[in-house]
């Protein structure tokens, strides 16, 4: 059967959809659709309106080169987004993302904000029109006026370079400073002179970036993470109310043992549903907890404490008797309601999927979602809360078809621990006709295969004959605390004996040929597919994709280096390190890094590959040959994300694989020039 799996252009023009907003009267769904530009290089995204009803086709509200994101309602109706389209009235302007507004009343979009600096997102208030805006300042900037004249003067002296005196210094792609993400709330939003601006937290620094925000109801007040700097290069995250009138702050939660991030705000704005991340140390693992913070003073109370899940929480019911929120479990993250007298859960949505995105009408009845899951990517979908029953409503694009089948199979870890995955059949897959076998590795590790990826996708594979095993060993989420507490700090321990668990069952199977099977994985995956070619011979090859390779090296240079180094001491390090054990190397490995990953620096794809071909067991050559490959992208960071380069990723992986597994020999993509 031939499906978008079979050809990679097809694959890559797929539609992906992400984020949904709902308006204040819950007739009008709002989501984000990619799709590729003419040129094929790139993905534009564009708003689309579903009907929450379910009657009227999914129609398109936005169309430019730059695209269209970060929507979200004003109380009022309209609807506000961000995209760096060119300003209708201004011909030789330059492009910047800035701040639009399309009218819920018909018509075209307007621009609302624009700055120097760019605009990056936008908050809005539920019960009043109350915007704000995140937008980035440099750090020594006065006023608006003072920072456009710095941005300008930077830019026309061509100076990149950025002085630091604190850490982080990266984060994921982005070189931070010396601009800093700043909240702006946004005032005379109606007014033809567009809207002034007031800086909500000027003390916070660096501290807003990647922070998470929500204001209550009326907008009267805005509560937000705030991350501040500790000795010794750490931080923690503190939760933090600012009065929007009078920019008055309360640090409302703050102390070294947890991180503490927003939830929604009580309809009558008296409670504030809290994640509590606790904070990690080589004994202690990550917990999250769903905190009750009562607003008028008084400490917060744990609910759902004896729920050995980590809840989400997206919204509350009206009558405040509940929250619903999300939660990673058995391979899927189902809607949950959780009682705010008793902490009951009552698990709404059934089947196996992941949900997100979870917006609740104004009724209480009725929650609207994105749901994926290995059968299907993101589609909107309509849950009756009390039912759990769940509509596909009628989506800007259909569900594409399947080269193979799903199963879920459970294998047993040395400890007698459960161990679940996911398992991709391709279609023909038979005791007459057993086939080749791939075992793919999440990454994190702190995570789950539960849901549609585009990066990893097992169809792709499955068209090309493979079956492919999605096991989620010990330190993944969903399966209750003891599932993280037994990997922590020793990754090569039980996560490595599960994951072989997995294997052993997988080529047990009599439709799978146990003779040819390879192991993949990306980020800690990749760190663990390292781990996987220096302790066994198994495997006919192996893929590593932006992997841990030197423990030592990769504790120092990664973009949040407090983050390992609470996990693992240097002892830790040294133990659970792959670069000891090249010299048992005895499997061909594809290493494929992006020079612009900050999480998983360069210097860990390099030092690989050179360990590799000057220690491993398949040493180079005099002419520098060996079985192994490196595939380098000099432009796409921890990810590769440009569609051109995912079919590149794809293409060069199948080849390598047809090559060590298989047997045979493919092309490689010719726009490799080779
Ligand atoms: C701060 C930090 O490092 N957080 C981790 C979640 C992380 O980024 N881990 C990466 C090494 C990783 O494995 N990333 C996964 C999620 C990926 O697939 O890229």
């Amino acid at each position: 059967m031939t499906t978008p799996f079979s050809s990679l252009d097809d694959f890559v023009a797929l539609p992906r959809l992400s984020g949904l907003v709902l308006n204040r009267e819950g007739t009008r769904l709002v989501t984000s659709v990619a799709t590729l530009n003419p040129k094929k290089t790139a993905y534009q995204s564009a708003l689309w309106e579903v009907d929450p009803t379910g009657s009227r086709p999914a129609h398109r509200l936005t169309r430019s080169s730059a695209g269209e994101s970060g929507a979200a309602f004003l109380a009022s109706g309209d609807l506000l987004f961000t995209s760096s389209r060119p300003d209708p009235d201004d011909d030789g302007g330059e492009k910047r993302p800035a701040l639009w507004r399309l009218p819920a009343e018909g018509g075209e979009a307007s621009l609302l904000l624009t700055r120097e600096g760019g605009v990056s997102g936008v908050l809005t208030a539920d019960a009043a029109d109350v915007v704000m805006a995140t937008a980035d300042s440099l750090a020594g900037s006065a006023n608006e006026e003072d920072d456009a004249e710095r941005h300008k003067a930077r830019k026309e002296a061509g100076v990149a370079a950025i002085l630091h005196s604190g850490y982080p210094v990266r984060y994921w792609d982005a070189d931070l400073g010396p601009d800093e993400p700043r909240y702006f709330g946004l005032t005379d939003l109606h007014t033809d002179d567009g809207p002034t601006l007031d800086d909500l937290i000027p003390s916070a620094r660096s501290g807003l970036r990647d922070a998470h925000a929500v204001f209550s109801p009326d907008g009267s007040a805005l509560f937000t993470s705030l991350t501040v700097p500790e000795e010794r290069g750490s931080q923690r995250t503190v939760l933090v109310r600012v009065d929007v009138a009078t920019k008055e702050q309360t640090v409302l939660l703050d102390d070294r043992e947890n991180d503490y991030s927003p939830g929604p705000v009580s309809p009558d704005g008296r409670y504030l549903a809290v994640t509590r991340d606790r904070r990690t140390t080589a004994e202690l693992a990550p917990q999250t907890s769903l905190l009750l913070l009562p607003l008028d003073g008084g400490e917060p109370t744990h609910l759902a404490a004896d729920w050995d899940r980590w809840p989400s929480p997206a919204g509350w019911l009206p009558d405040g008797s509940a929250i619903v929120a999300t939660a990673d479990d058995d391979g899927g993250a189902p809607v949950v309601v959780i009682d705010i007298t008793t902490g009951a859960v009552r698990r709404v949505t059934q089947d196996a999927a992941a949900y997100s995105e979870v917006q609740l009408s104004p009724d209480g009845t009725t929650a609207f979602a994105l749901r994926s899951s290995y059968l299907f990517p993101a589609e909107v979908v309509r849950i009756d809360l009390s039912t759990g029953a769940t509509e596909r409503l009628r989506n800007p694009s259909e569900r594409p078809e399947l080269p193979g089948s799903l199963e879920r199979v459970e294998s047993v870890g040395e400890d007698g621990h459960p161990v679940k995955s996911w398992l991709v059949l391709p279609e023909g897959a038979s005791a007459d006709a057993p086939v080749p076998a791939l075992l793919w590795i999440h990454g994190g590790p702190i995570g789950s295969w539960n849901a549609w990826t585009w990066r990893w996708s097992p169809w792709i594979m499955a068209a090309r004959g493979y079956a492919v095993l999605l096991p989620d060993p010990a330190l993944s989420t969903g399966y209750g605390q003891r599932m993280v507490d037994r990997g922590w700090g020793s990754w090569g321990s039980a996560a490595y004996t599960d994951l072989m668990a997995a294997t052993d069952d997988l080529v047990a199977r009599d439709d799978i040929d146990q003779t040819r099977v390879a192991a993949m994985g990306g980020s800690f995956g990749g760190y663990m597919a390292n781990w996987v070619a220096g302790h066994t011979d198994r495997f006919a090859a192996i893929v590593t994709h932006a992997s841990l390779w030197a423990l030592d090296q990769f504790g120092g240079t990664t973009d949040a280096a407090y983050y390992w180094a609470r996990e693992m001491t240097p002892e830790a390090m040294r133990e659970n390190s792959p670069h000891s054990h090249v010299e048992n190397i005895r499997t061909p490995m594809l290493v494929i890094h992006g020079d612009k990953d900050y999480r998983v620096p360069i210097g860990e794809g390099l030092r690989l590959w050179y360990d590799l071909l000057s220690a491993s067991q398949l040493p180079a050559d005099d002419d520098g040959h060996t079985p192994h490959r490196f595939l380098y992208f000099p432009d796409e960071n921890h990810w590769i994300l440009k569609p051109q380069h995912a079919r590149i990723w794809y293409g060069v992986v199948e080849a390598f694989l047809a090559a060590n597994v298989l047997g045979e020999e493919r092309e490689l993509p010719p726009e490799l020039g080779l």
